[in-house]
């Protein structure tokens, strides 16, 4: 059911995912592999999709760290956001416009940033659909200190190879779970998390102490619990501790290194027939009907 790919690092295989630890062997899931989609570009000329990998985690579990950790290791940080063949998106960016009430909830800490209608998934769904059929795409910055979308900037998303999407719902939404060719899952245990999130809220978000253990505990903890972990089942690889885990990030590189190195040679290559030449196992649970919303 798993094709062997090398004898160097240990990986606890469940049937349809990885979790990439220390040594032993690496494993490939079909379940990494088996997303077909055809799009045609705005010309009606059929384009190449990007490799669109998702990943999801709880909160400060280190989604942008494993992102910018594989961009690095990429050398896609420095280049020209033109030349980029890698780039990186926040789910956050998709968080809807709230309501003037809801406003003033957020305001004094009441409001809850970790339930999936805090999101505006559909816009997330029409960029993603955009992003894979070739397009140019605008993605708008969230300012976590207004809680809202900043009116002043947004980032120009140019075409790529290889697009990562991080968040902690994003397998959440089925639609949007389903556009992946690979998902992620950054698996880093929630005290670690806490430890990580109270200094970062404090110190980039604008928040005291008091208001972040307030709203972890009545929200965050809670809605990681309802909605982000049940999704964990969707992952083709689990990585455990996150950016620490050096060894899972440098297999997840060299996957996509291969990818970007077979386009380049095979320009009509596309993401599907990538993943397809590591694919020998039945679909996945979504994509034979098995499964709807994770919970
Ligand atoms: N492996 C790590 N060791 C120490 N600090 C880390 C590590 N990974 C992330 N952090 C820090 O924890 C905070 C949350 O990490 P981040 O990558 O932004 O998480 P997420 O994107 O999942 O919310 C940041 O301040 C980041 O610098
Ligand atoms: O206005 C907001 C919007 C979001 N949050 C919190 O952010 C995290 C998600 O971001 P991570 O980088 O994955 O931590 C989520 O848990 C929300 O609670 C917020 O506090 N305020």
């Amino acid at each position: 059911m798993f094709r062997t790919i090398s004898q160097r690092t240990r990986v606890f295989a469940s049937r349809n995912c990885l979790v990439l630890g220390a040594p032993y062997k690496f494993i490939f899931s079909s379940r990494m592999a088996e997303k077909s989609v055809d799009f045609t570009n705005s010309n009606n000329i059929e384009s190449k999709t990007p490799f669109l990998i998702g990943v999801a985690g709880g909160t400060a579990s280190g989604k942008s760290t494993v992102c910018q950790r594989i961009m690095e290791k990429l050398g896609q940080q420095h280049k020209e956001q033109t030349e980029r063949r890698v780039v990186c998106i926040s789910q956050d960016s998709f968080y809807r416009t709230l309501a003037p009430s809801e406003r003033l909830r957020a305001e004094r800490g009441q409001f809850n940033f970790d339930h999936p209608d805090a999101f505006d998934d559909k816009k997330l769904l029409s960029v993603l659909r955009d992003i894979l059929a070739g397009k140019k795409v605008e993605v708008p910055e969230y300012d976590y200190i207004t809680n809202s979308i900043n009116p002043h900037r947004s980032h120009t998303i140019y075409p790529a190879d290889v697009v990562l999407i991080e968040g902690i719902l994003v397998f959440y939404f089925p639609e949007v779970r389903e556009l992946f060719h690979m998902k992620l899952f950054v698996d880093t245990d929630s005290d670690t998390r806490l430890a990580r999130r109270v200094p970062r809220d404090i110190m980039e978000r604008g928040r005291d102490l008091e208001q972040v253990l307030n709203q972890y505990m009545n929200f965050v903890k809670p809605a990681f619990e309802e909605f982000c972990l049940p999704t964990k089942k969707f992952a083709d690889v689990i990585i455990p501790r996150g950016a620490d885990n050096l060894v899972a990030i440098d297999l997840i590189v060299q996957h996509i290194s291969e990818y970007l190195k077979r386009s380049l040679v095979d320009k009509s290559l596309t993401a599907h027939e990538y993943a397809g030449l590591s694919s020998s196992v039945p679909s996945s649970p979504q994509r034979s009907g098995k499964s709807g919303r994770p919970h």
